[in-house]
């Protein structure tokens, strides 16, 4: 599939952005694009809102994975692109319409002239929440056909069309998701000292959390605790009877993580002592780090060195991905790939450069190829 052919999917794609494991649209035209391809080479199943496509290898010695996300974000698109979501309040503010066309482009060249290793792509379902990779590996087709390597990339808005990044060991951290509820009592709001007042205890709870992170985990480590959304009350003058928080976790280890989470329930005790309330916590999905394998990083580094494009070395970064599951039981990588938009991951006007899909589809093909 050549550029012009991967801008008019990515366009389609990009117009109907779905939340994980609602993506009924997505997995239809993914399927219809896949079912009009050469079929000789290909065995395709469906996996809840996700599809497994193996192709046949010519000698088919190793499975090769490859693994690109589906889902969509809650997010009022910003873009005033002719293109933007047709889905109110839903985005592919994380470039997973990206992921998705490199993948069918690799797919489209391999069916008509497969590559000598077999090679499964998973297009997976609910990245952003809540996690489908973890359920994926348990899938029946895994398991006839587990590969011995995966990998998979993402988008990197800050990086150069042409180059692309990344490490060995750890790339992405742990993560965890986090809600919390706090209930008081309610009143007017002339009179405070005769309610429980949980816009005080919920909006003093975001700032104490910082003091976990700054004093609590070791300076040498790292921890981010993000609260991106806070709510609490009914109108301006009658003191708030319930919030609620909800945010996001990062650790660069397993252990770190338990520890945060600790500690932010010891915080959670202290607060309903002294604010008179009921907090609860829950933590929704976990992410578990993405740990690259040192092997497959250097085979790929050959790859991207033996072309036209560049290698840059990537530092960790702080973001989770739940393809760290598939990591941890089969060897492999993931990459960042330079797609330079002003707009960062998850902004509302992220706008990707669309000819980096084609240095996707080059390099991943590549790189298939020569395993
Ligand atoms: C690459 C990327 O942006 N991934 C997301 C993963 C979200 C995990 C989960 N919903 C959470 O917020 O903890 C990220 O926010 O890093």
């Amino acid at each position: 599939m050549e550029l012009e052919k991967l801008i008019e999917v990515r366009r389609n794609l990009h117009q109907i952005p779905e939340l994980g494991f609602q993506e009924e649209k997505t997995q239809t035209f993914l399927l219809d694009y896949i079912k009009q391809l050469p079929q000789e080479a290909l065995t395709i199943e469906t996996w809840r809102t996700g599809i497994f496509v193996k192709v046949d290898g010519k000698r088919g010695e190793k499975t090769i994975g490859y693994r690109a996300d589906i889902d969509g974000l809650p997010l009022n698109e910003e873009t005033g692109l002719d293109f933007r979501s047709v889905h109110q309040g839903r985005m592919h503010a994380c470039g997973h319409d990206l992921h998705m066309t490199i993948a069918l482009g690799v797919l489209t060249r391999l069916a008509s002239d497969p590559a000598d290793h077999h090679v499964v792509f998973l297009f997976q379902p609910a990245e952003e929440g809540p996690g489908g990779a973890e359920p994926m590996l348990q899938a029946d087709f895994l398991k006839q056909h587990k590969p011995d390597t995966i990998f998979g990339l993402h988008i990197a808005p800050e990086l150069p069309v042409g180059s692309v990044s990344t490490k060995p060991g750890l790339l992405f951290a742990n993560t965890s998701e986090l809600f919390i509820d706090f209930k008081g009592v309610g009143g007017h709001a002339a009179f405070p000292h005769m309610a429980k007042d949980m816009v005080v205890a919920g909006s003093s709870f975001v700032t104490h959390l910082q003091q976990i992170v700054a004093r609590r985990v070791d300076p040498l480590d790292s921890a981010v605790i993000t609260i991106g959304k806070m709510e609490a009350g009914t109108v301006q003058n009658i003191i708030a009877q319930e919030a609620r928080l909800e945010g996001t976790i990062r650790t660069l280890t397993p252990e770190s993580m338990d520890q945060v989470k600790s500690d932010i329930e010891k915080l959670a005790k202290g607060f309903e002592i002294s604010n008179d309330c009921h907090i609860s916590i829950h933590y929704g999905s976990n992410y578990y780090q993405v740990f690259n394998d040192t092997e497959a990083v250097q085979s790929f580094k050959h790859t991207v060195d033996s072309s036209s494009y560049e290698f840059k070395d990537a530092s960790m970064a702080m973001t989770g991905e739940d393809f760290g599951y598939m990591l941890k039981e089969i060897p492999g990588f993931m990459f960042w790939l330079g797609v330079e938009s002003e707009a960062g991951l998850h902004q509302s006007a992220l706008n990707p450069k669309e000819e980096a899909m084609l240095v996707g589809v080059n390099l991943v093909e590549a790189h298939m190829r020569g395993l």
